[in-house]
């Protein structure tokens, strides 16, 4: 039979101390009811005597969570534990966590206080915060710097005197895995009656170690993580809780305890947060990150269509994911490739016209980063229409740009050998250009995207359109290159039509 592992999420705490994080009250209700629905054990809301808007926000949360605990910090300080006292009062459960410094650097210069005056500081703090509930953990801040031995002391004397829960913190991130480990290990194993408070661990990212030092300290027998959604905290951050909760259930093999988190609100979790505090996730972060289940490269690709697991060791599903992806791009393979015709329901009816669009779309890959499924389109039908002659041709185009005026372009294109001309305002110059010659083609067709990549360096630079238009359900790519980014719009628009041109002639006969 596994144990529990508690997840005590501080998002709504040490996160919020991220610079510009800070959260309304009215957001901190929303994450706590998202924390809540994920299954989290505690949630800490805040440090009710920061403010008056810390302490109606924890209050508040503590009022609208049923299923978690909910949680206040305060300084080892009779006012600081009363605020927290009254802020978790309307909570189903309800916790006070309290906390003073050990190590030597900030006894003697932060708080100015002797070692015995720090233990008689705590015993007080318990003793008072048990006046508002039996639920009450404290913290030896800077354990990770504190020497071994007054640790045993303090925490041997706040278990005294009704500590619950004994949190471990890696305040400033400065512990190695092994080492944290045994300090977990060494102080299970010396404090007198030790079993009678759960162990817990709060870790910082000073070192990119905090989640690595939680689960060090979870196999030496922790049975509570502190930890923050996407691993925002003060400074470089806490340990990030969709890294521990994966990786306790995913190595069951190694871990005698697991959480009681449903995984499947991980990801919705990571975007309401990061949308709330404005901290983007970057892209590569495990388990939340775009492409934390996204595969680019042909071999990868190839071994997770034969067989999922070759390259993930857990499902995307299960963490909030819809599904897993496979990004086509210049790493993706023939095997990839032809899997995702069949999934856009493009069939070639030869191994030769497979071939010839996949030479096409490794090109196209070594111009865009990112393939995308109307690519993929265009560059089949891009095939299909690799026969057809040049219906319209740039012969002049004029462009008038200045501020404060409507730009204005006059155009001269040659369709099917006879020059035309004609003009149109338009928003910006590419658009009157675009506008002026569909005076002349009359194509009717929606244009989708238009894009420009510089093929060289420099202010003189080629550079590259692609312009997408779609008519009919019929959807192309147009690329023109010129130094005039202009012209090379126009080229391109011209190049997209010229792929339309079969039907474009069948639907303006007059043209
Ligand atoms: C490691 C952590 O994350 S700890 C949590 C950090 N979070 C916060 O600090 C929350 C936001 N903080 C605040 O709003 C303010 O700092 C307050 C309201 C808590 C205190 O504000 P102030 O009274 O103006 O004090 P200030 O912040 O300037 O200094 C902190 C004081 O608390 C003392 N102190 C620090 N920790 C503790 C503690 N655990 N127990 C008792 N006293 C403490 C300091 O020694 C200092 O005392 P001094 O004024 O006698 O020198
Ligand atoms: C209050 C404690 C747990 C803390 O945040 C830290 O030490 O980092």
């Amino acid at each position: 039979m596994k144990s529990k592992l508690i997840i005590f999420d501080t998002t709504l705490r040490d996160g919020e101390q991220s610079p510009g994080a800070s959260m309304t009250k009215e957001e901190k209700v929303r994450i706590a009811r998202q924390l809540e629905r994920m299954r989290v054990d505690v949630i800490e809301a805040g440090f009710p005597a920061a403010s008056n808007g810390d302490f109606e926000s924890v209050k508040a949360v503590a009022a609208s969570i049923k299923d978690s605990t909910v949680c206040g910090l305060a300084r080892a300080l009779e006012r600081d534990i009363e605020r927290a006292g009254e802020a978790i009062k309307p909570a189903v459960s309800g916790r006070i966590h309290t906390f003073i410094a050990t190590s030597p650097i900030h006894m003697e210069k932060k708080l100015r206080m002797s070692p015995d005056q720090v233990v008689e500081q705590a015993v007080k703090a318990v003793k008072w915060a048990r006046k508002w509930t039996d639920n009450v953990e404290f913290s030896p801040e800077d354990a990770g710097r504190s020497e071994t031995d007054f640790l045993c002391r303090i925490l041997e004397a706040v278990i005294e005197a009704g500590a619950t829960t004994l949190n471990i913190p890696d305040t400033v991130g400065y512990n190695l895995p092994q080492q944290f480990g045994s300090l977990i290990a060494t102080l299970r194993e010396r404090i007198p009656n030790s079993d009678k408070a759960i162990f817990s661990v709060h870790c910082h990212n000073d070192l990119g170690l905090a989640v690595a030092n939680s689960l060090s300290a979870v196999l030496a027998g922790a049975r509570q993580v502190e930890c923050t959604i996407n691993g925002l905290g003060e400074r470089a951050g806490n340990a990030s809780l969709e890294e521990i909760v994966m990786a306790v259930r995913t190595r069951q093999d190694i871990f005698t305890c697991d959480t009681g988190i449903d995984t499947t609100q991980i990801v919705p979790a990571s975007r309401l947060v990061s949308g709330i505090t404005g901290f983007a996730v970057q892209p590569n972060k495990a388990i939340v990150g775009a492409n934390a289940f996204a595969h680019e490269s042909g071999i990868h690709q190839d071994g997770v269509l034969k067989h999922r697991e070759t390259y993930e060791i857990m499902r995307a599903e299960d963490v909030g994911w819809s599904a897993n992806k496979m990004v086509m791009g210049k790493h993706s393979g023939r095997n990839a490739f032809r899997s995702r015709l069949v999934e856009l329901g493009i069939e070639l009816d030869s191994e030769e016209a497979l071939n010839a669009a996949f030479a096409r779309f490794k090109d196209l890959a070594d111009k865009k980063h990112e393939i995308f499924d109307e690519d993929i389109h265009a560059l089949v039908s891009d095939e299909e229409q690799a026969m057809v002659k040049e219906q319209f041709k740039l012969v002049s185009l004029r462009v008038c740009s200045e501020t404060g005026e409507t730009p204005h372009a006059q155009v001269t294109i040659s369709d099917g050998g006879k020059e035309k001309p004609a003009e149109a305002d338009g928003g910006g110059p590419v658009d009157a250009s675009f506008k002026a010659i569909e005076v002349i083609v009359k194509s009717g067709t929606e244009l989708l995207l238009y894009s420009v990549n510089n093929i060289t360096s420099g202010t003189d630079a080629q550079g590259e359109v692609t312009v997408r238009l779609s008519k009919g359900g019929r959807i192309v790519n147009g690329q023109g290159a010129d130094t005039d980014i202009v012209i090379a719009s126009a080229k391109a628009y011209l190049n997209a039509l010229n792929k339309l041109a079969g039907k474009l002639e069948r639907m303006n006969p007059q043209v």
